[in-house]
């Protein structure tokens, strides 16, 4: 569900407008200079012999009556948007929907760019979880050394040319970490130097079995790949200065946009 500026500020939206078009691009279409947010709002619940456990128009209707509005006078209060304690933000969301949803609501999560979200869980409402994502370019060749060459070729396909291919990866880094008593949460910026560091740098435009050591007796599959990102990152995130008591919880790596691998450690 995408929030704009426009329909959640009212005014841009012909007042005797009572049919909706487009709901998928979003409704009223923006116009002018946009800021973007998504909500996603995740349930969880058993099926009743209707087979839903919850209609999805309740939680559309529950969106835009609550977290839409909330949103809206969070954006365009007395505050610098830039500086509004996040934690709290999203806690706000969170509690509103539950009088309306009840038990069903398990997450919200508010996606503040394409690449960064900001989730509470309402079994957890003291953390939030962060994702980001980054991107690196890589040559790989899918190749085991244990098995023979036709098996290899057999097994791998065309992804066993011995000249290798390329992909641009997508890494999504998922960290849990205490929502501060200001409401605040850590600075990304000290992820993402992290993650620079200890990723992308050492693998982005890397022939990844010639030119790096983590790969160069293991097979760069994706989910070699994920686990290898895991194994870089558990243990560093939590030495962040601005992160005390951050947890690394999920991996996911995009090989290709309909291949990805998701690791959340033993
Ligand atoms: N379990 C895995 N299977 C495959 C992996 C992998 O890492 N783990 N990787 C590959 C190749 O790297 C390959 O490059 C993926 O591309 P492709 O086969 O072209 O797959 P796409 O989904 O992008 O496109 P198709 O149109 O379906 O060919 C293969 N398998
Ligand atoms: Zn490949």
């Amino acid at each position: 569900m995408c929030v704009t500026d426009g329909s959640a500020a009212g005014g841009v939206l012909p007042p005797e407008a009572t049919e909706k078009f487009n709901t998928w691009g979003g409704w009223p279409a923006m116009r002018g200079l946009s800021r973007w947010y998504e909500v996603e709002v995740i349930c969880k619940g058993d099926a009743d012999e209707t087979g839903y456990f919850i209609n999805i128009s309740e939680i559309d209707q529950a969106v835009r009556e609550q977290t839409l509005p909330y949103l809206q006078d969070m954006i365009s209060g007395p505050g610098d948007p830039a500086s509004a304690p996040i934690g709290e933000v999203v806690r706000g969301m969170i509690n509103g929907l539950q009088p309306l949803l009840q038990e069903a609501v398990a997450e919200v999560r508010l996606h503040l760019t394409p690449m960064l979200s900001m989730g509470i869980e309402s079994e957890n409402m003291d953390k939030v979880t962060i994702r980001h994502e980054y991107e690196f370019s890589a040559a790989h060749r899918l190749h085991c050394d244990s098995l023979s060459d036709e098996a290899n070729r057999e097994v791998f396909g065309k992804c066993n040319n011995p000249e290798g291919h390329g992909h641009n990866y997508v890494v999504q880094v998922a960290v849990a970490m205490p929502i501060d008593p200001m409401g605040d949460v850590a600075h990304v910026e000290e992820l993402d130097e992290l993650v620079d560091t200890v990723v992308i740098k050492p693998f982005d435009h890397k022939h990844l079995n010639k030119d790096t050591e983590e790969f160069a007796a293991l097979n760069p599959t994706v989910e070699n790949i994920t686990k290898m990102v895991w194994e870089k990152l558990t243990g560093k995130v939590d030495d962040l200065g601005s992160m005390p008591g951050a947890e690394l919880v999920e991996v996911k790596v995009w090989e290709t946009q309909k291949t990805s691998c998701v690791y959340r450690g033993e």
